[in-house]
C-alpha cells in the first residue's frame, strides 16, 4: 500500500493568523463551520459542468497572511466512483493534471493543487472570473479588431508556449476559453492534450470538436501534424471573435451540418468567406490559418510574424523558458512557508491527498502530482484572486525584495506579473546588449496596444536569456532553466521527462524518460472509440450550452487500432485508494478528517470560547433564577425597607390608619400607632406576602421563601428597632408635655391590644408585668415561619396557647413584637406615668399614711414641727 504524502503546496498562515481568527465572533466562526470544505478549501456555487462533473467555486480558508484576501479557485470535482480505471475517462483526467502541472503560462489555466479523498478528486485551479468566452463573444455579437487582436496574440501565445513543451492541445475552441477578470484569456480543458515530438508529431487520434477541428482530422485516415491541427481551431476561434458566428457550422441551419462528412468535404472545397466587416489584415491571416492543406497552413511561427499581430510582438517574443523563469521568480518572491515544528505546526493537514515533490514517495509520475513542478515550495500565491476587487497588501517579504512586484492587469498571478517582467527584462537587456533588437522586436516594444491590459509598472528581471530557440527546446542562460522535451517516437509513449540540469552550467544533461511508462495498449483503439462514444453520450449530456461539442472520433472512419494512444502517466490512483479509503472516509460535504480535526481544534478553540462564556450563561440559567430571585428579593426587601420607612412615616402623619385596623387609637400613642402600623398594616410587603402564600389555591408554598420571610422580617424588625429609638425619645419629648393625661389612655389602648392575645385582663398594669413580655425573636420568627410554611393555626395556638384566627395570629405576631418594644415604650411611657404618680405616692408614704395624714396643719404644729426636726439635727 502507497502511503498518501502528506499535502505540501499549502503553507497555510502563520499561527498568528490562527490567534486572531479565535477572535472572530461567534457569529463568525458558527458561520464558517456551516461552509462546505474540500481540504483547504471552502467549497461554494457551481461554476459551471464538464464532462466530469461540477466546477465549484473555492476559497482558500487560510489566507497566507492576515492581509490578503482568500484566494478563489475553481475546483473541478470529479467522482472517483464515476471513473473506471484504466478507462479512457481516467486518462483524460490525467493528461489534464500531468500537462497541467508542466505548463505555467498567463493564457494557461494555472493548475494550484489536486486533491483528493475517497470520493472526489479535486482539481484545484485558478479561478478564471470572467467566464466563458463564447459568451463574452455572444454578448459582444463581435469583437472589435483591436480586442480580438490582443486576444487572439494571448491565444497564440498559450499555444505557442505549449507547443514549445511538446504539447498538443487538440480540443481548442471557443468553450475551452475562459477569461480572467481583466479580460485575459485562458486557455483551459486539456482532457485530450497529447505529447508530440518534433521529428515526428503526427497523430492519429482525431479528437476535438468537429467545428473546429482541422479537415485532416476528419476527411482523412492518415496521421495528422497534431501542431497544425491547434492552429486550424486557432483559426476557426479568430473567425469567430472577428465574424461573430463559426466559419463552419454544424447547425441545422447548415445544409451540411448535420453531417460531418458533408460538412467536411464542403469546408476544403469551398474557400473562406468574410463578412464585409472583417478587414484585409486579418482575413490575409485567417485565410493562412484556415488553409485545408496542412502543409501549406501556417505555423505558429508564421503566425507570430504576421503583421496583424505586430502590436503584440514584444509578448509573442516571450520565450516559454522566460515564462518558466519568471514564474519561477514569481515563486521565489513569494513568501517562504513558516517553519513549523511537527507538534506545533497548527497548519491544517488535508486528508486529501496531493502529490508533493518534496515527498520522499514522490513519484514524478504519479498522475496525482504536485500541482507545479516548482523547484521551490510553493505557498498559496497571495491574493490571487480575480474577483475581489481590493487588491491585497503585498507581503512583507515582498515589500523588502528590491524587485517590485507590482499588480499585473491580470491579477497578480504569477504568469501575469511574469508577462510584464519579461516584457521589461526583453527591454533592458536590448537596451544593455550590443545585439540589436529585431525591427519586429522594436516595433513591438514600442507598441501602444499591449496583449494584456497592464496597468501598472513591471516587476524588473535580472536575467537576460538569450533569445535562441530550437524546435521544441528552449535554452536560456545559465541561470534559466533549459527546457527540453522528450521525444516521442512511434508507437512508444514517454511522460515528459524531468530536466537534468547542470548545477554549474545550467545546461541540460540528458533527457530520459522518467519511472514507470506504460503505453497504453491497454486502451485499444476499440476501447478508445468506446470510450469516445461514452464520451459523446457524455458530451450530449451536458447542461451548458455546448453548440460545437462533439468528438469527431465517433464520426470519422478512423478505424486503425495498431496506434497506441501515447502514454501519460501510469494512474496510481486506485494504488492510493487503498489507503484513502483507510483514511479518508470523509465525503466532499465532510471535510477530510485531518483537516477536520485541525480546522475544528482550530474553531473549537473560538466555539469552546464560546461554549466557556455560553456554558457559564446556560449554567446559570437555573442558578440565575436563584440569584435573580435572592436580587428580586433583596430589592423587595429594599421596597420593604422604604415600604415601613414609607408606613411608618405616614402611620406617624396619619394615625388614622390604625385607627381604622384597631379601633380607635388615642392620638398621643404615636410610638406604638407607628410599630403596629407597621406589622399589621396589611399593605405592607411581608404582609402581602404572608397574604399571598396564605391563598390554598396557589399552593405556592416556596414562593415566599422562608430566609427571605426571615430576613424581611428581621428587616422590619431591626428598621423597627432602629427607629424606635428615635420614636421613643420622641415619644418621651412627647411625653414631656401631657404625661399625666396620657398615661391612662396609653393604658387603656394597651388593654384593648392586647385583648385579643391574652384575654380581657382588663387590667393595663398587666401590660407591664414580667409575664406578658413579647415573645422572643425566634419564637415571632416560628410564629411565622409556621404559618408561611403552611402550619395549621392549631400550631400557633399551641404556642400561643390562644385559640385564634389567622388574623389574630397576624397582629399576635406583631403584637407580640411590638408588645416586645412597645413594653419598654409602655414601661417608659407607664414608668413616667408610674413615676407622676409614685412620686406622690411616694411622698405619701414618706409621710405616712396618706389617709391618716391631716389635712390640714396648723402653723402653730408646723413651727413646732420644725423647731422638733431641727433639734434632732442638731
Ligand atoms: N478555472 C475556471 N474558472 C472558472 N470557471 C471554470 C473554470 N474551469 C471550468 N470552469 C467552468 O466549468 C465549466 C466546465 O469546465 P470544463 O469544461 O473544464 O469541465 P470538463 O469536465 O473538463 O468538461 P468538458 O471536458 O466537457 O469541457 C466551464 O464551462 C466553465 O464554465
Amino acid at each position: 500500500m502507497t502511503s498518501v504524502p502528506q499535502r505540501h503546496t499549502y503553507y497555510g498562515a502563520p499561527s498568528s493568523v490562527y490567534t486572531q481568527s479565535r477572535h472572530l465572533s461567534a457569529f463568525d466562526t458558527s458561520t464558517k463551520r456551516k461552509h462546505v470544505t474540500f481540504g483547504p478549501y471552502i467549497v461554494g456555487s457551481t461554476l459551471g459542468e464538464g464532462e466530469f462533473g461540477k466546477v465549484k467555486m473555492g476559497w482558500s480558508k487560510h489566507p497566507a497572511s492576515s492581509l490578503d484576501v482568500p484566494k478563489q479557485v475553481a475546483i473541478k470535482l470529479v467522482r472517483r466512483d464515476t471513473i473506471p480505471k484504466n478507462s479512457e475517462k481516467e486518462v483524460k483526467i490525467y493528461r489534464e493534471i500531468n500537462a497541467l502541472k508542466h505548463l505555467t503560462h498567463p493564457n494557461i489555466v494555472k493548475l494550484e493543487e489536486v486533491l483528493q479523498n475517497s470520493k472526489y478528486i479535486g482539481i484545484v485551479l485558478e479561478y478564471a472570473s470572467g467566464g466563458e468566452f463564447y459568451k463574452y463573444i455572444q454578448k459582444k455579437r463581435r469583437l472589435k479588431e483591436s480586442v480580438a487582436c490582443r486576444l487572439f496574440a494571448q491565444l497564440i501565445s498559450g499555444v505557442c508556449y505549449m507547443h514549445s513543451k511538446g504539447l498538443v492541445h487538440r480540443d481548442l475552441k471557443l468553450e475551452n476559453l475562459l477569461l480572467d477578470k481583466q479580460e485575459n484569456l485562458l486557455i483551459t480543458d486539456f482532457g485530450f492534450v497529447n505529447e508530440f515530438s518534433p521529428e515526428d508529431e503526427l497523430m492519429k487520434t482525431s479528437c476535438g470538436s468537429p467545428c473546429y477541428a482541422a479537415p485532416e482530422l476528419v476527411v482523412t485516415t492518415w496521421p495528422y501534424q497534431a501542431r497544425k491541427a491547434d492552429i486550424w481551431s486557432c483559426g476557426v476561434i479568430l473567425y469567430a471573435m472577428l465574424a461573430g458566428y463559426l466559419p463552419w457550422d454544424d447547425d441545422s441551419e447548415n445544409p451540411d451540418g448535420d453531417d460531418i462528412g458533408k460538412l467536411y468535404r464542403y469546408i476544403t472545397k469551398t474557400p473562406l468567406k468574410f463578412p464585409d466587416y472583417i478587414s484585409p489584415v486579418p482575413r490575409d491571416l485567417l485565410r493562412e490559418t484556415l488553409l485545408p492543406d496542412p502543409k501549406k497552413r501556417f505555423s505558429t511561427s508564421q503566425i507570430l510574424q504576421h503583421r496583424w499581430l505586430r502590436p503584440h510582438q514584444a509578448f509573442l517574443s516571450v520565450l516559454p523558458a522566460e515564462w518558466d523563469q519568471v514564474s519561477k521568480n514569481q515563486d521565489i518572491l513569494r513568501r517562504p512557508p513558516p517553519k513549523r515544528d511537527g507538534a506545533n505546526d497548527s497548519r491544517p493537514r488535508s486528508n486529501c491527498s496531493v502529490s508533493s515533490s518534496n515527498s520522499k514517495n514522490e513519484k514524478r509520475n504519479s498522475l496525482i502530482m504536485d500541482s507545479t513542478l516548482y523547484s521551490h515550495p510553493v505557498p498559496p500565491q497571495q491574493s490571487q484572486s480575480h474577483a475581489v476587487a481590493t487588491p491585497s497588501s503585498p507581503s512583507p517579504r515582498m515589500r523588502q525584495s528590491p524587485i517590485k512586484i507590482s499588480r499585473h492587469s491580470r491579477s497578480n498571478s504569477a504568469a501575469s506579473v511574469a508577462l510584464q517582467a519579461v516584457v521589461d527584462a526583453e527591454k533592458e537587456y536590448h537596451a544593455t546588449h550590443s545585439n540589436p533588437p529585431s525591427s519586429a522586436s522594436l516595433s513591438a516594444l514600442q507598441s501602444e496596444n499591449p496583449p494584456f491590459s497592464s496597468q501598472s509598472t513591471s516587476p524588473r528581471l535580472h536575467s537576460h536569456a538569450p533569445r535562441k530557440q530550437s524546435h521544441a527546446t528552449v535554452s536560456s542562460l545559465k541561470d534559466s532553466i533549459i527546457i527540453e522535451t522528450s521525444p516521442l517516437k512511434g508507437s512508444s509513449s514517454h511522460v515528459l521527462s524531468p530536466l537534468q540540469i547542470d548545477p554549474n552550467t545550467g545546461l541540460i544533461l540528458s533527457t530520459k524518460p522518467e519511472g514507470p511508462v506504460i503505453p497504453l495498449t491497454h486502451t485499444s483503439h476499440k476501447a478508445s472509440h468506446a470510450a469516445s462514444n461514452n464520451t459523446t453520450h457524455n458530451l450530449s449530456a451536458h447542461r451548458r450550452p455546448r453548440p460545437t461539442s462533439y468528438h469527431p472520433t465517433s464520426y470519422t472512419a478512423f478505424n486503425d487500432t495498431s496506434y497506441p494512444i501515447p502514454a501519460l502517466t501510469v494512474p496510481e490512483l486506485h494504488q492510493s485508494d487503498e489507503k484513502i479509503s483507510v483514511e479518508n472516509q470523509q465525503s466532499l460535504d465532510k471535510t477530510p478528517q485531518h483537516t477536520l480535526q485541525k480546522d475544528s481544534h482550530r474553531l473549537s478553540q473560538t466555539f469552546l470560547d464560546t461554549q466557556i462564556v455560553a456554558g457559564d450563561l446556560i449554567k446559570t440559567g437555573d442558578d440565575g433564577a436563584t440569584a435573580a430571585k435572592k436580587i428580586h428579593d433583596q430589592v423587595e426587601h429594599a421596597d420593604h425597607k422604604i415600604d415601613l420607612m414609607r408606613h411608618r412615616r405616614q402611620s406617624q402623619r396619619y394615625s388614622v390608619v390604625y385607627d381604622k385596623l384597631f379601633g380607635a387609637v388615642p392620638e398621643q400613642c404615636e410610638v406604638l400607632t407607628d410599630e403596629e402600623t407597621v406589622l399589621t398594616e396589611p399593605s405592607t410587603p411581608l404582609v402581602r406576602e404572608m397574604k399571598v402564600s396564605q391563598e390554598p389555591t396557589k399552593g405556592n408554598k416556596k414562593r415566599f421563601s422562608i430566609l427571605s420571610a426571615y430576613s424581611s422580617y428581621n428587616t422590619s424588625k431591626t428598621s423597627i428597632e432602629s427607629d424606635n429609638g428615635k420614636e421613643k425619645s420622641k415619644a418621651t419629648k412627647k411625653s414631656g408635655a401631657g404625661l399625666e393625661g396620657r398615661s391612662t389612655k396609653t393604658s387603656s389602648r394597651s388593654s384593648s391590644a392586647t385583648q385579643d392575645v391574652k384575654g380581657n385582663r382588663g387590667d393595663s398594669k398587666e401590660i407591664s408585668k414580667p409575664d406578658m413580655q413579647a415573645p422572643t425573636d425566634k419564637e415571632s420568627r416560628k410564629t411565622v415561619v409556621s404559618y408561611k410554611t403552611g402550619s395549621k393555626p392549631e400550631q400557633i395556638e399551641s404556642q400561643g396557647q390562644q385559640s385564634v384566627t389567622p388574623q389574630a395570629v397576624k397582629r399576635s405576631s406583631s403584637l407580640r413584637k411590638t408588645s416586645k418594644n412597645s413594653t419598654r415604650t409602655n414601661r417608659g411611657s407607664v414608668m413616667i406615668s408610674s413615676l407622676s404618680r409614685l412620686g406622690s405616692s411616694t411622698d405619701d408614704s414618706r409621710n405616712g399614711n396618706v389617709e391618716a395624714r391631716p389635712r390640714e396643719q396648723s402653723t402653730a404644729k408646723k413651727v413646732i414641727d420644725f423647731f422638733k426636726r431641727r433639734s434632732m439635727r442638731l
